[in-house]
C-alpha cells in the first residue's frame, strides 16, 4: 500500500499560452491535512480541478493512490470527494433529495448515508429546506455533505470556509479535525484564511505563480521558527558570547542587522535583560514571539530569508 494519497511530479498545466502551474511537486501523505497557500490566481484551483479530474494536465504525472494511468485515476476517484467552487445542486429540490440524488449517483447503497452525512455537517434539522433558501454557509456545508457520501479517503476541499460565519467556521474546522483524527481521512484543502489554516493543516504547500515555492510540515515550521525571544543589545558579540559561557546555549542566531533570535529559550525574559544589564550593555529591544502561519508566508513571498 502506498504511503501516499496523491502525488504530484513536475506537473504543468495550460491555459491556452498562459502557465497556470509550472512543473509543481507536491506529495500528499495519507492521513495528512494538507494546506494550499498562495495568493489569487496562483493555481490552488487549478491544482485541485487536476486532482479531481476536471481537466487534464499538460505535462508531468498525478497519482492517486498510487495509480497514475488515466483510467486507474479515474478508479481511485471513486475514493476521494471534492467541493471546488460552487458545489453542484439543484436549488428547486430540498437538501434530502439532493443528497439522496448524489448517493445514487455515486452508487452508494442504503439511504441511511444521507442521514449520516446530514447529521455530520451540521444539516438534519435542515433536510427539507430548499436548497435555494439556504444561506451562503449552510450550502457550503451540503457541498461538503455532497463529497463526503461514499465515506471517502480523500477530501479535496478548495476553500471550504469562505463565507461562513464565525460559528460555521469553527463547527467545519471541528468536523475536518474530527474527520482527520476520527477517520483517518486524507484532506486537501485551499484557504486563504491562513490563521484558520494553521489550526487544521499538518503540511503546507506555498504556491507562488503556479510554482510550488516550498512544500513544509506544520512540524518542520515549528522547528524552524520557534518560539524565540528576539534582543537588540549594543554589543551583540559580547552578548552571545555571555550567553553561551552563563546559560550554556547555543540555540541562538544573529541576523544580518545584528538582531539576536534566541529560540527555544530556557529562562524568563527577564533573565536575558539582566545578562545584559549585569555585562554593562545597552537593550533596546526585548520581546518574546513565535512565529506565524502568515509572518512565515509573507517572509517566504520576501525571499525567505528570515526563517532559512
Ligand atoms: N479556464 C481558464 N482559462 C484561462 N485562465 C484560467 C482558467 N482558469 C484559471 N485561469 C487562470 O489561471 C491562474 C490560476 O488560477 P486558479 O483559479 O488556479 O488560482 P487560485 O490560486 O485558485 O486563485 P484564487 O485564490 O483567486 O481562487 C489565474 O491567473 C487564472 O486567471
Amino acid at each position: 500500500m502506498t504511503a501516499y494519497a496523491a502525488e504530484a511530479r513536475k506537473v504543468t498545466k495550460r491555459y491556452g499560452s498562459f502557465t497556470a502551474l509550472d512543473k509543481v511537486d507536491i506529495t500528499v501523505k495519507r492521513g495528512a491535512v494538507y494546506g494550499l497557500v498562495g495568493d489569487n490566481g496562483a493555481g490552488k484551483t487549478t491544482f485541485l480541478k487536476l486532482l479531481s479530474g476536471h481537466i487534464y494536465a499538460d505535462e508531468g504525472e498525478l497519482t492517486l493512490f498510487g495509480c497514475h494511468s488515466r483510467k486507474d485515476m479515474e478508479e481511485q476517484r471513486r475514493r476521494t470527494g471534492a467541493v471546488i467552487e460552487a458545489p453542484g445542486f439543484y436549488p428547486q429540490i430540498s437538501v434530502e433529495k439532493n443528497l439522496e440524488y448524489y448517493r445514487i449517483l455515486k452508487g452508494v447503497p442504503g439511504k441511511r448515508a444521507v442521514d449520516e452525512v446530514l447529521e455530520l455537517v451540521g444539516l438534519a434539522d435542515r433536510k427539507k429546506k430548499r436548497c435555494r433558501d439556504l444561506s451562503l454557509g449552510m450550502k457550503q456545508r451540503l457541498g461538503l455533505a455532497i463529497a463526503l457520501i461514499g465515506e471517502p479517503e480523500l477530501l479535496i476541499l478548495d476553500e471550504p470556509i469562505n463565507g461562513l460565519d464565525p460559528s460555521g467556521i469553527i463547527e467545519i474546522r471541528n468536523l475536518l479535525q474530527r474527520l482527520s483524527r476520527e477517520k483517518n481521512i486524507t484532506i486537501i484543502l485551499s484557504s486563504h484564511i491562513l490563521t484558520e489554516l494553521e489550526q487544521l493543516a499538518t503540511v503546507y504547500g506555498f504556491l507562488t505563480d503556479g510554482k510550488l515555492a516550498e512544500q513544509i510540515t506544520a512540524e518542520e515550521i515549528k522547528e524552524k521558527c520557534s518560539d524565540y525571544i528576539e534582543i537588540n543589545v549594543s554589543e551583540p558579540e559580547r552578548y552571545t558570547a555571555v550567553l553561551e559561557k552563563k546559560f550554556h546555549t547555543e540555540s541562538y542566531k544573529v541576523l544580518p542587522d545584528k538582531t539576536i533570535h534566541i529560540v527555544n529559550p530556557m529562562m524568563d525574559i527577564g533573565a536575558y535583560s539582566r545578562l545584559a544589564s549585569e555585562n554593562r550593555m545597552d537593550i533596546s529591544r526585548l520581546e518574546r514571539r513565535q512565529v506565524t502561519l502568515e509572518e512565515y508566508y509573507m517572509d517566504l513571498k520576501n525571499g525567505g530569508r528570515k526563517y532559512a
